[in-house]
C-alpha cells in the first residue's frame, strides 16, 4: 500500500501533507510520523501534518513531530495547510477556520493574480498563565526568570501560543548554544509537558533575529509559534514593539500583537516542493 503526500515548507520548516479524506492512514499516527519524519530512512521533515474533518470548523489539522509527539499547534504548518486546502479544493474561500489541539485558528491567503503569496493567520491570543504554558512554579506572567543550565543561569520569558514556549533574549544569535541549552531547557523540569525554546536578538524595536530549538524536531529553520511566543516575550520585557519583522535562517515573519484584541498575527510564506508516494 502507498501513501500519496506533498512536501511544503514554511521557511525551511519543512512537512509531510497528508489528505486524510482521501488516504487510508495507519492506526499509529505516532510511529508513522517518526518513520516519515526521518531524514535518511524516511522522506525527511520537521513534521507530518494530516489533513481531516472537522465537526467544528471547515478542516481539522494534527500534527505530529518527528519524535512521533503530537503538539497542539504550528504556526509555519498551518499556513502551508492552507494553501493546501485552497489549492487542492477542499475549500473555496480563502479565510479558513481549522481545529486544532490550541483552538480553532484562522489563516486567510494572501492571493495575487490567483495564485497564493503568503498567507496571514489570526493565531489567537497568547497564554500567559504559568499553568497554561504549562510550567511548575508560582507567579504569572513568567517574564525574564532564571532557569538553571548545567549550574548556569538563564532568564526565560515564557509564552503558550497554544504551545510552550521559553523565550531568551541573547547578544548574538549566531553564538547562542541552541543545540546544548536548547535540549537542556527542552527537558528542564520546568516544562512538565517539554518546551520550545528561542533565542533572540533584538537588532532595534522592531526586528529580532532567531534561533529555535523545537520539541521533538531539534533545531529547525524556523517556527511559526515561536516568531509569535518572541514578539509576545519582546513586548512583556519592553525590548520590541507590537509588530516586529523576525528574521529567521531563509527569510522574515511579519508578527503583531494586536492591542485591540489581544490577537497575535503571523503573515509568511508557505510553499510546496513536490509531491509522492510512500510505501506504507
Ligand atoms: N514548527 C512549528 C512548531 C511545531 C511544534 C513544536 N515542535 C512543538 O512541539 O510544540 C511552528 O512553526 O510553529
Amino acid at each position: 500500500m502507498w501513501l500519496r503526500f506533498v512536501k511544503m515548507h514554511g521557511l525551511g520548516n519543512d512537512f509531510i501533507v497528508v489528505n486524510a479524506l482521501e488516504e487510508k492512514l495507519p492506526a499509529d499516527l505516532n510511529e508513522l510520523a517518526r518513520r516519515v519524519c526521518h531524514r535518511r530512512f524516511g522522506i525527511g521533515a520537521d513534521g507530518l501534518i494530516i489533513v481531516l474533518p472537522s465537526t467544528q470548523a471547515d478542516l481539522r489539522m494534527r500534527i505530529f513531530n518527528p519524535d512521533g509527539s503530537e503538539p497542539e499547534m504550528c504556526g509555519n504548518g498551518i499556513r502551508c495547510f492552507a494553501r493546501y486546502v485552497y489549492e487542492t479544493g477542499l475549500v473555496r474561500e480563502p479565510e479558513i477556520r481549522v481545529e486544532t489541539l490550541a483552538g480553532i485558528i484562522k489563516p486567510r491567503l494572501i492571493l495575487q493574480e490567483g495564485g497564493v503569496t503568503g498567507v496571514r493567520v489570526d493565531m489567537g491570543e497568547p497564554r500567559l498563565e504559568r499553568e497554561k504554558i504549562p510550567m511548575t512554579g508560582s507567579g504569572s506572567p513568567v517574564v525574564d526568570e532564571p532557569v538553571v543550565v548545567d549550574g548556569g543561569i538563564w532568564r526565560g520569558t515564557c509564552v503558550s501560543m497554544g504551545n510552550p514556549h521559553c523565550v531568551f533574549f541573547v547578544e548574538n544569535v549566531a553564538e547562542a548554544p541552541v543545540t546544548t541549552v536548547g535540549p537542556a531547557v527542552e527537558n528542564h523540569p520546568l516544562f512538565p509537558q517539554r518546551t520550545n525554546v528561542e533565542f533572540i536578538e533584538v537588532l532595534n524595536r522592531s526586528e529580532l533575529k532567531m534561533r529555535v530549538w523545537e520539541r521533538g524536531a531539534g533545531e529547525t529553520m524556523a517556527c511559526g509559534t515561536g516568531a509569535c511566543a518572541a514578539a509576545v516575550a519582546g513586548v512583556l520585557t519592553g525590548r520590541s514593539n507590537r509588530k516586529v519583522t523576525v528574521h529567521l535562517v531563509a527569510g522574515d515573519l511579519e508578527i503583531e500583537w494586536s492591542p485591540e484584541n489581544n490577537h497575535v498575527y503571523m503573515t509568511g510564506p508557505a510553499v510546496t516542493v513536490f509531491q509522492g508516494d510512500y510505501p506504507l
